[in-house]
């Protein structure tokens, strides 16, 4: 069964527009990267699919998006923003922010077991008491997973999630989807990192001038496919048995 289902879908900030019939289904246990080069609408069509922008034509787990409430949304959709900013609350209670859209009265003991295992398995457990505005970059990018993951969606949606990670924690963040993902959920995100989505991404989708160009698997991966949506040269080469993009050069 889908879980998402694009159809038709235009948006435009004002006078300007960005997204142009977008159309795609996604089903679950798919790992979704969505590539392209700067302004082509990746970030744009996430918040699309979020609801933070509003739009026709995206229908969640065969609803229209706009019948669901905001508490109905954020039990299915789990968003991760390219930037967040915390406040000044502590890393426990923006993770705990996770769990609202499940709670009556206040956190149950399973919401604080729940974020303090979160906590735990994103490594920042020792950080549970500290400030969040205080965190470096990287740390702040898993809280703010932690919060996602705490929502225990169907989807999740990341806009560039490693784009503040070193190479350790990139891998161990792209675990965790995977993980999510092999959980029988479904994860879409938006990346830069050509290297990154071809080790852990089952699907690729294209973007450029805010239309899709290619959507496909590793097939997709191709010179033609850079060419067109990145106007430079490049391939994917096998490097110790792992396929790596090489870019070689720009195309004038
Ligand atoms: N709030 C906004 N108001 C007006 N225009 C916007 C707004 N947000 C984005 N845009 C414009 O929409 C276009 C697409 O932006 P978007 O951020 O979706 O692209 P992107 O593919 O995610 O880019 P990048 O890879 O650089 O993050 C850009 O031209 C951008 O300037």
């Amino acid at each position: 069964m889908n879980v998402l289902r694009v159809k038709n879908l235009s948006f435009g900030y004002r006078r300007k527009e960005v997204l142009r019939e977008i159309s795609f289904e996604v089903k679950r246990k798919e790992l979704v990267a969505i590539l392209g080069p700067n302004g082509a609408g990746k970030s744009t069509l996430l918040k699309c699919l979020a609801g933070i922008l509003k739009c026709e034509g995206v229908e969640i787990l065969g609803k229209p998006i706009s019948v669901y409430t905001r508490e109905e949304l954020a039990r299915v959709i789990g968003y991760v923003p390219q930037k967040f900013y915390p406040g000044m609350m502590r890393v426990f209670d923006v993770a705990l922010l996770g769990r609202r859209p499940y709670m009556k009265f206040g956190p149950s003991r399973e919401d604080i077991k729940m974020v303090e295992s979160l906590l735990e398995r994103l490594g920042l457990s020792h950080l549970a008491l500290e400030n969040a505005s205080n965190l470096s970059g990287g740390e702040l990018q898993r809280v703010n997973i932690a919060r996602a993951l705490a929502q225990n969606p169907e989807i999740l949606l990341l806009d560039e999630p490693t784009s503040n990670l070193d190479p350790k924690n990139q891998l161990e963040v792209m675990q965790i989807v995977e993980d999510f993902v092999k959980m029988g959920k479904t994860a879409i995100m938006v990346v830069h990192d050509i290297n990154l989505a071809l080790r852990f991404a089952t699907r690729f989708i294209f973007m450029k001038d805010g239309k899709i160009v290619k959507d496909g698997g590793k097939e997709t991966l191709k010179p033609e496919t850079f060419g067109v949506v990145y106007h430079v040269d490049g391939s994917v080469e096998n490097v110790s048995g792992f396929p790596v993009f090489v870019l070689k050069r720009s195309r004038s």
